[in-house]
Parts: C-alpha cells; structure tokens; sequence
C-alpha cells in the first residue's frame, strides 16, 4: 500500500483526492492536512465510499513531521505549494503537485526542489488532456502556415487564474511543435488592438461560469475549414484518480521533475 499524504484536504480538489484514495486499492489516505487555523481540523472526513468507512480525521499541516506518508499530493494555491513543497524537501517525501497559476520563480523552486526529491508536476492529471497535448502538436506541425490558432477554456466560477494552466499547457505545447517562442506569441487581450491578428500567434479566450468541471478547445482554422480538438472534464474524480496514479508511480523514483505525461508514457 501507498500511504498518501493530502494538502488542502477540505478544498474541492482535496475532497476528491479523498474519494479517491478510499477507491484505490493500491493507494491509502493517511494523511488529510488543512491550514493550522482550520476549524476542521482533528474533525473526521466524510466520503463518497460509504461501504468502507474512513477512519481518519482532518489534521493540521502543522502535523507533517508526525504523520506516515510515502507521498505528498498538493492541490492548492502558489503560496500554500511553496510551503508545502519547502516542507516536502525538508522531510524528503516525493511530492505530485497540481496547483496552476503559478509564477516563473514558483516554476524554478519546483526546478530547484527536484534536485532534493522526485516531484510530478502537471497541470492537468486527465489521460484525455495529456493526449491532447500529442494531438495538438501533430495539427500544429502537419497544418499549413497559413493557419489560426485559438485556444478556448471554460470553468466553474469559483476558479481564480486565468487562462487555466491547461490551456497555457497547451499552448506551450503548439509554440513548442512551430518552433515559437511561447511568450513572444501568446495574446490573452485584444482590447487594445488596432489591427487583424497575424498567423503567428496564440490567441486565448476564458469562460467562468456556474460548475463548469474544465473545458479545453485547441482551434485550427484557416481559409475553408477548421480543425477543434476538444476535452471535457465531467468529473474531478478524473484528475484526482490521475494524480494518486502519478504518486504510485512516483514512489521509488530518482530525484528530478517530471510531468504525467512522463507517468503515462506518453512523452514523443
Ligand atoms: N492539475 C490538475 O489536474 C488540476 C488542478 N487544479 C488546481 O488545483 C488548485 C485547487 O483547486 P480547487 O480544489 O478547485 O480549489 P479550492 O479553493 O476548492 O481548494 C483550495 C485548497 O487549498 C487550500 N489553501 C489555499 N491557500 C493555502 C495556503 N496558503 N496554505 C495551505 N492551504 C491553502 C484551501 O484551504 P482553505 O479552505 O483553508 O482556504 C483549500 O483547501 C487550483 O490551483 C486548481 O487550478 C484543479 C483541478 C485539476
Ligand atoms: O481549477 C480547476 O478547476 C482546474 N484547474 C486546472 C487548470 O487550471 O487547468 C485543470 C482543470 O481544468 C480544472
């Protein structure tokens, strides 16, 4: 058995996280961590498993050093990862983290944490979305240059980064397959633009609506015909059951940062 230790237990990641370890039969919670000044914490955790009562209560981050975890799992946000992750190095407990939204420094710590540890980091823990990433890079290089590239996302209202790290992951992944230079051809506001768009570019538009679980729509459109290659995420259990899949085969890895396509053997 896996012994998994969960950040952000009581957040809508770190619920179904919970579900799905109870499912898992390789995989078992031990620990489910809220901030120190949760009121939830030491208070037991309800689950959809109901056959298999879960004997464990919330406990407070605080609580690391004590608890028997193999793996750490965090779904949070860029300041409770940094945290989290400085933790993870001074106990030594490889780490799969799936936060978004985080900054090119944050990109660096986790650079620099993989030299003390094995991490998993992806943005998205899906199959579907990580073989999108391969889809995506064939339309891009086998399409003509003449082409439109958009990339459309839409989520629940409660999601605070914009565009999801998804679909920066996705365009990273286009940019990558042209040979482009990511940051020189991503536009996310057209607002104060004058003129129409030019072929070298990737354009991103956000949705944030009701419960929306996570939408991803890559374009490629040109003059006659255009290509979509869509993904619907319909429930979170997808990623969470990823990303306990992505801790199994974490466990016994080298140091170093890899991502779920590493854990899918779905690297071109
Ligand atoms: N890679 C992937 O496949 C996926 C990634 N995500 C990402 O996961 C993250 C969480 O999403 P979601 O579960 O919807 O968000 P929620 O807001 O529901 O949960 C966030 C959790 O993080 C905790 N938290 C926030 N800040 C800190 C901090 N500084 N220190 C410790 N804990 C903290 C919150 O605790 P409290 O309740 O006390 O505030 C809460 O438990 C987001 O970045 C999202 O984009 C989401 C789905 C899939
Ligand atoms: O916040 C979410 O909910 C999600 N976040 C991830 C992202 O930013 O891409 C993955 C998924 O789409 C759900």
């Amino acid at each position: 058995m896996d012994r998994i230790g969960i950040f952000g237990a009581n957040g809508r990641m770190g619920q179904a996280l919970i579900d799905a370890c109870a499912l898992s039969k390789q995989a078992q919670l031990t620990a489910a961590f809220v901030r120190a000044a949760s009121p939830l914490a030491a208070t037991p955790i309800h689950h959809l498993n109901k056959q298999a009562p879960l004997d464990l209560s919330f406990a407070c981050e605080s609580s690391l050093q004590a608890c028997s975890a193999d793996v750490l799992i965090d779904f949070t946000l860029p300041e409770g990862m940094r945290t989290h992750l400085a933790k993870a190095v001074e106990f030594k407990l490889p780490m799969v983290i799936g936060t978004t939204g985080l900054s090119h420094d944050d990109k660096l710590l986790l650079q620099q944490a993989a030299q003390h540890i094995p991490i998993v980091f992806s943005r998205n823990y899906s199959v579907g979305v990580n073989l999108l990433l391969n889809l995506v890079q064939v339309a891009a290089s086998k399409l003509a240059d003449e082409l439109d590239i958009e990339i459309f996302e839409a989520h629940h209202r409660h999601k605070i980064d914009a565009p999801s790290g998804t679909a920066l992951m996705i365009g990273e992944a286009i940019a990558a397959a042209k040979g482009w230079d990511h940051d020189n051809v991503a536009r996310y506001d057209r607002s104060q633009s004058h003129e129409a768009k030019s072929q070298q570019e990737i354009g991103y538009s956000v949705l944030r609506a009701g419960d929306i679980v996570g939408e991803h729509t890559a374009y490629f459109a040109t003059m006659g015909e255009r290509l979509e290659i869509t993904h619907k995420a319909s429930s979170r259990l997808t990623f969470a059951q990823g990303a306990v899949r992505a801790a199994q085969w974490l466990r016994n890895k080298p140091e170093g940062l890899y991502d779920m396509q590493d854990v899918l053997g779905l690297k071109q």
